[in-house]
């Protein structure tokens, strides 16, 4: 029996095979809901927060984590499952949205560029 999704060679076959399917056990958080939670944390800077801590340590140190999660993202996709890769892919959104706090962008500064 075929595998029930792999990655697509082609741009053809990419735009008419379906995405993965995953199952989601929890309410789902979308990009803007997690950017003004972490915008809230920013300027209320509660006790235990991973985004205070590491907008404290500043591009430099956001920047490599980052880098390493993007390294993550790109071994997951290439030698993990969907939902590995997933989960991957969105460590890497939440440090590129910590990079945008700490450079003092919002989203539409972003999305301009889109
Ligand atoms: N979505 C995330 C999120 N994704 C990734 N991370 C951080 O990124 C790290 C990535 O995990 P890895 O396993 O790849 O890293 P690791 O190398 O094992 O961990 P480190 O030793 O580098 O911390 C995690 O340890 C978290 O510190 C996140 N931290 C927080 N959030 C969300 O951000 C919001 C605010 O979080 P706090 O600021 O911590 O309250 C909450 O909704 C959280 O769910």
């Amino acid at each position: 029996m075929p595998p029930a999704w792999s990655a697509p060679s082609r741009v053809s076959e990419r735009r008419s095979r379906p995405a993965p399917v995953l199952h989601y056990a929890v309410p789902m958080k979308t990009f803007e809901d997690l950017f003004a939670e972490l915008q809230d944390k920013a300027v209320n800077r509660p006790a235990g927060s991973g985004t205070v801590d590491e907008l404290d340590r500043g591009v430099h140190f956001i920047g490599k984590k980052l880098v390493e999660e993007a390294a993550e993202t790109w071994m997951a996709c290439e030698h993990e499952s969907d939902a590995a890769a997933c989960e991957e892919i969105s460590q890497l959104l939440y440090h590129t949205q910590v990079m945008m706090l700490a450079k003092g962008y919002t989203l539409e500064d972003v999305y301009r560029y889109l």
